[in-house]
């Protein structure tokens, strides 16, 4: 396939650059003018049309896109998008003026969603979340993270696990799982929390590592969830069978959960709606990446991350949207890169960066995905005529993608 006339031919950073730090994220690399090759999946070559050569300026495949941008696709680090049912009686709830705290509290918030997974069927939960990752895919994501976490119960985290395993065989993006059994204490060990921490360790882990379920282990560290001191117990014994750390950290308070998941050499910290200069600091000096999820923020009234300190104190910081039925009902990647711009004031460049190679980053496939570069897969969305970069972002809550490409071929959903 070959792409000519591009306007912006966005996010050249060099195959062997892995992640962005600081104000590397400043640099949006873009060449005016562009064709773009594409050969089977791969990016093949590109150019300036001033000088493409006429072997590849004489090939069939052509797709002309005048006045219009090629982004690598969106890279979605954190979402949640298998789950049985939508919750949107919390919602008023939440006008009402109840806190996601008051909420869980009352048997709402993960709990609620845990009671109907148990219910629900692996074929119901496959079929629902591919309908929200298709959703998601038009909407720009070419690579996904995905938890369990409403399973809370040996069969239903497997259950969740499995889906997302099926996910990744029938989808044409690539798709992390992350095992997310301490996501919530069960009521019935609400008296006895080692009881569940137990369970975790020596019946889920073993079981879904026997079947290859998982690539990474997260913990929801937060006051009324899983403390520090549980959170550390649960990452060395997932260490024990090579699953990495992605953690909820800092949601809701300055809990220790980031210094936690550095010490326990997390791939990625994620929230962080709460920090202070040891928390920045704490991350300054790690490998960690700082995963924001402003459209979880918006939804509950909550935070807004400190992306500047982050990305002052030279972080790499990516983006994500959080898409659970609880604080995040959207994967809408385009939102949160508005999000990013117009509430923890990145520029443009900074958060697409934080989008793109950063959320590859922090599923460990920027070698492959997140940007364009010879010999990386050919995961990218043609806009719509757009006037400059910055108009993505700049207008919000439209969709300016027009052609979605992943593995070399167009995709409709
Ligand atoms: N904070 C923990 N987990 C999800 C919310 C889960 C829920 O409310 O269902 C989050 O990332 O926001
Ligand atoms: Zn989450």
């Amino acid at each position: 396939m070959l792409i000519t006339n591009i306007k912006g031919l966005v996010g050249l950073h060099p195959k062997d650059k892995l992640v962005l730090r600081g104000e590397e994220m400043n640099n949006l690399p873009v060449l005016e003018n562009a064709w773009l090759l594409i050969e089977d999946d791969f990016i093949k070559d590109f150019g300036t049309m001033n000088d493409i050569p006429s072997q590849i300026s004489s090939l069939p495949t052509q797709i002309s896109a005048e006045g219009k941008f090629v982004f690598p696709s969106w890279c979605d680090s954190h979402t949640h998008i298998v789950f049985a049912a939508s919750r949107e009686e919390e919602f008023a709830m939440k006008i009402q003026g109840k806190t996601y705290e008051e909420i869980a509290a009352a048997g709402g918030g993960i709990l609620n969603s845990a009671s109907k997974m148990q219910i629900a069927t692996e074929d119901q939960l496959y079929r629902s979340a591919s309908i929200r990752l298709k959703q998601m895919i038009l909407q720009g994501t070419g690579a996904v993270e995905i938890k369990s976490g409403y399973g809370l119960t040996v069969e239903s985290e497997i259950k969740m696990l499995r889906v997302i395993k099926k996910l990744k065989a029938n989808f044409p993006i690539p798709i992390k799982a992350t095992f997310l059994a301490a996501h919530a204490f069960p009521s019935e060990y609400k008296n006895n929390q080692q009881a569940y921490i137990d369970l975790i360790i020596k019946e889920m882990l073993p079981q879904i590592t026997a079947e290859k379920l998982a690539d990474y282990i997260d913990v929801f560290c937060e006051k009324g969830f899983f403390s520090v001191e549980q959170t550390d117990q649960i990452l060395k014994a997932g260490a024990k069978y090579n699953l990495k750390p992605k953690i909820h950290a800092n949601q809701l308070s300055i809990s220790g959960a980031v210094e936690i998941g550095i010490k326990n050499n997390a791939i990625s910290v994620d929230h962080l709606e709460e920090t202070n200069e040891e928390t920045v600091f704490a991350l300054k000096n790690s490998s960690t990446i700082a995963t924001l999820l402003p459209s979880c923020s918006f939804y509950l009234g909550i935070s807004f991350a400190d992306a500047k300190s982050l990305i002052a104190a030279n972080v790499a910081v990516a983006l994500a949207t959080d898409y659970n039925p609880g604080s995040t009902p959207s994967g809408n990647m385009n939102f949160v890169v508005s999000l990013g711009c117009i509430k923890l004031k990145m520029l443009p460049e900074q958060a697409i960066n934080s989008a793109t190679l950063n959320g590859a980053a922090a599923m460990e496939i920027s070698g492959t995905y997140g940007s364009i570069a010879n010999g990386k897969k050919a995961n990218l969305f043609i806009t719509k005529p757009m006037p400059s970069i910055a108009y993505l972002p700049y207008s919000f809550g439209e969709t300016q993608i027009e052609t979605i490409i992943l593995n070399g071929k167009i995709y409709n959903g």
